[in-house]
């Protein structure tokens, strides 16, 4: 069917929504699908901070200190790479989660 010229059609803002499935359908696959990396995400940091303790026991053990600094610029740098600069705060609280030593948790806790 021809279509309505620009001065004759309605002033609607719903004619896109006829031919693409709606708004709140699209939101809501994308949500699942953000719902199912985030569970893997946090299975995949549950593994990471398992292996991060046994690091920070052995270490601990041995004499030396919870925190490697050199290590922690390390990783930061790799997450600055790969996301840009707020890959840099994301790994900062991501080796807080890891270290248990959030600002947050201290001030709860005193830990
Ligand atoms: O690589 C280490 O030495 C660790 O202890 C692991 C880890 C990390 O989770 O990446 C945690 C604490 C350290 O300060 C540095 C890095």
């Amino acid at each position: 069917p021809p279509r309505e010229s620009a001065t004759t059609a309605p002033l609607s803002t719903s004619a896109p929504a006829r031919q693409r499935p709606s708004a709140d359908a699209e939101i809501s696959e994308h949500r699942h699908h953000i719902d199912h990396l985030d569970a893997e995400i946090a299975q995949l940091l549950r593994e990471r901070r398992d292996v991060s303790r046994r690091i920070q026991q052995r270490r601990i053990e041995t004499g030396g200190g919870r925190v490697d600094p050199g290590r922690e610029e390390r990783v930061i740098a790799r997450y600055r790479e790969a996301l840009g600069p707020e890959g840099e705060h994301l790994a900062r609280a991501l080796l807080d989660t890891m270290r248990g030593t959030s600002a947050d948790r201290e001030q709860k806790t005193g830990k």
